[in-house]
This record gives structure tokens, sequence and C-alpha cells, in this order.
């Protein structure tokens, strides 16, 4: 499933975009990157007064094999205990989101836990956890699209239902792990680069790490080195979810959310099927976790923030999003030169 109909932006309204942005009561430029991020948006909705409506956060949820093998420092019953936190309200995202006014949407991506039905968490479980990739692909080819093409319903309905701009949220003990196999593989890049600290594993925590993901590279690298192929070797079911999420919401020109790792990563393999999806991306922020300023760079991202946040759950995403809200706003309502009666310079 990665027939995803995404047309780069269209260019025509860039110039008087560039008009209204120059000739608001300021020195050229001096709005920096606010700039940028209204002409941005502007060109995604092709139109010269955006407009940001139902903001919403997808947080999918996943388990993986590989945290069996001890690459994380928390034990993986943490993922489904964390989506328990994210219904009640008391994790980091649901604080930010709060404050922002964004949607919290929680999905079963595939944790390892019968979850009592709830209404507020949606159940696209594909399983119950990914295969240890130490020992054979994380998910079938059948599972990985599966994945792909569940979360790109929801994104649909989300959409039907008013959403245009959305961020994604993750949480999957040994996510970490899986990212950094994603960037070695399709940024061409030693894995060492690629492998950070996670949830704070100690210096030997990550030689551990570092030698597992070492392992598991020699052992299971497909000879196929196909996007797909590698998602569904090396990935989990969250990040195929985020994958296809972000394809269904580009094709669907809403303005996409891009948080820390985990998710650039998810936009890594989606870039690699449709390279024209980064024309929708926002990077809110760069991550603490080793690796993401180089994963950063690989896609020309230029993140708005830079907190040393390493949490994930789209917590950069929920903090960055005000500051995608004042681009808009500026574009919409600062005066111009014209308007306000003031001197332009000659
Ligand atoms: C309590 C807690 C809450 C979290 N929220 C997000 N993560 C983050 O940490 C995990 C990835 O790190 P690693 O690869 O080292 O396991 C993911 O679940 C990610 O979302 C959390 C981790 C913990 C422990
Ligand atoms: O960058 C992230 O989003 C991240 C980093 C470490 C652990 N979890 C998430």
């Amino acid at each position: 499933m990665t027939g995803f109909n995404i047309t780069p932006l269209n260019s025509s309204l860039e110039p008087a975009l560039t008009e209204k942005i120059n000739l608001k009561t300021k020195p050229l430029g001096a709005l920096g990157k606010l700039e940028k991020l209204a002409l941005q948006i502007g060109k995604i909705q092709n139109t010269l007064s955006p407009v940001l409506t139902k903001p919403t956060i997808v947080v999918f949820a996943g388990d993986h094999g590989i945290a069996r093998e001890g690459v994380s420092p928390f034990p993986q019953e943490v993922t489904w205990q964390m989506v328990y936190n994210f219904l009640q309200g008391g994790a980091g995202i649901n604080v930010f989101a709060r404050q922002h006014q964004i949607v919290i949407k929680v999905v079963d991506a595939g944790v390892n836990y019968t979850f009592a039905p709830h209404p507020d968490l949606i159940d696209l479980k594909v399983a119950p956890g990914t295969q240890s990739y130490l020992h054979s692909p994380a998910m079938s080819a059948a599972e990985c699209d599966t994945a792909i093409s569940r979360a790109a319903v929801l994104v649909e309905q989300l959409h039907k239902e008013g959403c245009n701009v959305i961020g994604f949220g993750e949480m999957g003990i040994g996510n970490t792990s899986s990212a950094a196999m994603l960037m070695s593989l399709l940024c061409n890049l030693p894995l060492e680069q690629c492998i950070g600290r996670g949830t704070g594993l100690d210096d030997k925590g990550l030689e551990k790490k570092k030698a597992i993901l070492s392992e598991a590279m020699r052992t299971q690298a497909p000879a196929d080195k196909s996007p797909l192929e590698i998602l569904r070797t090396f990935g989990g079911f969250e990040v195929a979810m985020i994958c296809g999420a972000m394809l269904k919401a580009a094709e669907l020109k809403m303005v996409l959310l891009v948080d820390g790792f985990i998710t650039t990563a998810a936009l890594l393999v989606a870039s690699a099927l449709h390279p024209a999806i980064l024309d929708y991306c926002v990077f809110a922020h760069q991550s603490n976790e080793q690796g993401h300023q180089q994963l950063l760079a690989y896609l020309k991202a230029d993140p708005l923030l830079h907190l040393g946040m390493r949490l994930g759950e789209g917590t950069g995403a929920a903090v960055a999003y005000p500051v995608v809200q004042s681009a808009v706003a500026f574009l919409n309502e600062m005066a111009s030169f014209a308007s306000a009666g003031v001197s332009n310079k000659d």
C-alpha cells in the first residue's frame, strides 16, 4: 500500500505570498523562520489566508521484539502502561496538547497487551508486538502493509472531521533501535553514528545496544534494500503506521508536524517512497537523541526548536505548534505598510 498521490507544492501563489509577507509592517525578513513557515503553509493550502483547523496529534503505540534483547533500560510493559497514562491524560503529550488545544488520539498499533475496550483508544492492532529482528524480520510484508493502510484510513477520517494540521507521536519501548536501523540503511551511514542512549542507557548499556544492533544488521539486513523491505525488517508497527499516516496526510495536503528521532525515521521511509512528502513537513524540533541532528540534515530539514528534549510521544510537535500558529497569525492579521500608513524604506 504505497500508492499515494503526493504532489509537489504548487508555486503559482509564491510571488503573491512573498509580496504579502514582505509588505507587512516590519523590515524585510525580520520574522525569520516564521516567514518561511507562512510561505510554506500558504503554498500547502494554496491560499494567501491559510487557516489551521482541528490540530491533532496521533500517538501510535507498538511493542518491539528487540526490546527483550536488552536495548533499552526500561522493560517492555512500559509501553502498555504509558498507553493508560495517555488515556488518563497524565503523560507529557497530554499536558502540552491541553495547553495548546490540540486533540490527542491514542492508537494501539501493536502493543503486547490486551486492553479492555476504552472509548478513547483506537484499536488498529496488527499483532501483539513485532518479532525480534535479531532473529527474523520484525514484520511480514502483509503486516507492514496492514499497518500502513490502517493508519492511512484513520488520517482520512480525521481529515473528513476537519483536521488540516496533524502531528504524530509514538510510544514503544525499544523504538530508538528501530529508528537507528532505518536511518543507517536509508541514509547509508555507519550504524554506530545512528545509535543513541534512547531513554537513558549508560555507557555499558550503549555498548550492548550497539553490539546487538550490529549483529542484527549483519544477520538480518535484507538483500532487497527497498524502503518497504527495510521498514518491515527493522521497523515497528507504530513506525509503519506513522509512515502510512504521514503519506496519507501529505496526499490530503495537510500540514505535517514532525516530532523527534523515531517519527523522523518514519518520515525517512515515507520520503524514500514519495520525496514530495517533504514539502508538507514542518520539523518541530531537534531531539537530543544521537543521530537526530544528522537525520534532519540528511532530509535538509531546519527544525524550529532546540530544547534538548528527547521524549517522543509527539511532545516536540505539541510544543512547537504555537510557533506554527504565530506564522499563520502574522500572515493573516499583521498590518501592511499601506493599511497602517507606515512609511516603507525607499
Ligand atoms: C516512562 C517513559 C515514557 C516515554 N514516553 C516516550 N518514551 C520514549 O522512549 C521509548 C524509546 O526509547 P528506548 O529505545 O530507549 O526504549 C519510546 O517509547 C519513546 O516514545 C518514553 C519512555 C519511557 C521510559
Ligand atoms: O527523539 C525522540 O523523539 C526520542 C528520543 C529518545 C527516546 N524517545 C524519543
